[in-house]
């Protein structure tokens, strides 16, 4: 999707240049509960001579969104292939939004937010109706995908905190007695 903010804090950052064909890859930091998260958008190309490089990006994606264009009923009707593609290649606990983009082109358009609506709900995704021209729901369904993607891991980042979490002082000590070169026994050492 056409995002065209630049830079730091928060706004977009251009990833490495170099991705091999069809993709555009960025970086950037929001805020989700209070935790600043850092994510990394692949942006693959639709075009089916990209397919075989884009569907390898697959595998490593832990949110996705479906993106069809408001304005055009063949790419609605492309979703369905889209997310077949998804079931065959991504991972099992993958998020997924359906995104209908160009909203800000009513006088085009060709698919019903109802339709939307309809295929969000067959596919069990949330949906929304997106500009990047005018910035509508952009934030909103990047932190929602965001949100999907962090709850699904909620398990692996208490894993996390707990690890980091720095040891109370009664275990460092009771740590220290029990090291073959502690305090209580001079005469231990490692080699
Ligand atoms: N009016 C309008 N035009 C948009 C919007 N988003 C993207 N475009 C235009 O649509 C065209 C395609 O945009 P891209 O961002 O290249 O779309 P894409 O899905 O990455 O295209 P592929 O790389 O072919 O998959 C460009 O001319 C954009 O300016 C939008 O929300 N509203």
């Amino acid at each position: 999707m056409g995002e065209r903010e630049t830079g730091s804090d928060g706004r977009w950052e251009n990833g490495k240049p170099g991705a091999p064909g069809g993709v555009d890859f960025k970086m950037k930091t929001i805020e989700v509960d209070g935790i600043k998260v850092r994510i990394q958008i692949w942006d693959t190309a639709g075009q089916e001579r990209y397919q075989t490089i884009t569907k390898q990006y697959y595998r490593r994606a832990q949110g996705i969104f479906l993106v069809y264009d408001i304005s055009s009923e063949r790419s609605y009707q492309h979703i369905v292939k889209w997310a077949s593609d998804v079931d065959e290649y991504a991972p099992d606990g993958v998020q997924k939004i359906l995104i209908g983009n160009k909203a800000d082109e009513e006088h085009k358009r060709q698919v019903a937010k109802e339709q939307g609506l309809q295929l969000a709900r067959e596919y069990g995704m949330d949906f929304y109706e997106t500009s990047a021209c005018s910035n509508l729901n952009i934030k909103e369904s990047f932190t929602r995908l965001t949100e999907l993607v962090l709850q699904a891991h909620r398990k692996e980042l208490e894993g996390l905190r707990t690890a980091t979490a720095p040891p109370e002082l009664a275990q460092l000590e009771e740590d220290e007695q029990q090291t073959p070169g502690g305090h209580d026994n001079p005469k231990n050492c490692w080699c």
